[in-house]
């Protein structure tokens, strides 16, 4: 693994997504730290793979110029046809081993248990995204909030894997997810939703250095 698997991974929302990327890679660079940096395109399920491989392909367009990783939630086939660095994989999509088969770059795998976790890892996941590590209405019908321990248990069963902990993360939350075990943190709304997503990038890089 990469020893710089970047810690902070922004999420696209149904809002403002170019905007909030772009804000998201611009706050990167004026603190020098774009390799710690991921954006993931996440689009809800009633959205096209049209619409869905247009946005990606933008966004991945402004990431690649500033060695922002870009990852694509589900849609393996539109990583693929962009040309991302990766996609992310959970319960409902392509299992970790099939999408390890036709992914070259980084495959993310939904980890909520140190079980699953050394599962994934065996069947080629190159990091984990464990949570909801706090409540969060961004995705509704998610098992109860799992809390920095149980992360840090996900973590500790997969000691060489980044573990990036999701859900309800926040700048003022973060650092009890490092504390315990996380290396990174995957947020959706405390970036889309802020008034200054650039600023909010910031708050979240600072928490995390
Ligand atoms: C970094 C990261 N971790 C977890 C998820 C959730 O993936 P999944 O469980 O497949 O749920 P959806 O995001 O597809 O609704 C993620 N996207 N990113
Ligand atoms: C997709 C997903 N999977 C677990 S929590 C989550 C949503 C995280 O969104 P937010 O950062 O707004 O809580
Ligand atoms: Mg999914």
């Amino acid at each position: 693994m990469d020893p710089v698997f970047p810690r902070l991974h922004v999420i696209t929302g149904a809002r403002r997504p170019v905007e909030v990327v772009t804000a998201a890679v611009a706050a990167s660079l004026r603190l020098g730290v774009p390799d710690q940096l991921a954006i993931q395109v996440r689009v809800e399920d009633d959205i096209t793979d049209r619409a869905a491989f247009l946005l990606a392909a933008e966004i991945l367009e402004i990431c690649r110029p500033q060695n922002v990783l870009c990852l694509v939630n589900d849609r393996l086939h539109i990583a693929l046809a962009v040309g991302a660095d990766g996609g992310h994989v959970g319960a409902d999509d392509l299992p970790v081993a099939a999408a390890r088969k036709i992914m070259g770059g980084v495959v993310g795998a939904t980890c909520r248990d140190p079980e699953s976790a050394r599962a994934a890892v065996a069947d080629g996941a190159t990091y984990l995204g464990v949570g909801p590590a706090y409540l969060t209405a961004t995705k509704p019908g998610l098992p109860a909030p799992l809390g920095p321990a149980a992360v840090g248990a996900v973590a500790a069963a997969v000691p060489r894997t980044p573990v990036i902990a999701i859900g309800g993360v926040t700048a003022g939350n973060a650092g009890e997810l490092i504390r315990a075990g996380a290396i990174g943190i995957a947020v959706v709304g405390a970036v889309s939703e802020a008034a200054d997503p650039g600023a909010a990038t910031e708050r979240l890089l600072k928490a995390l250095s």
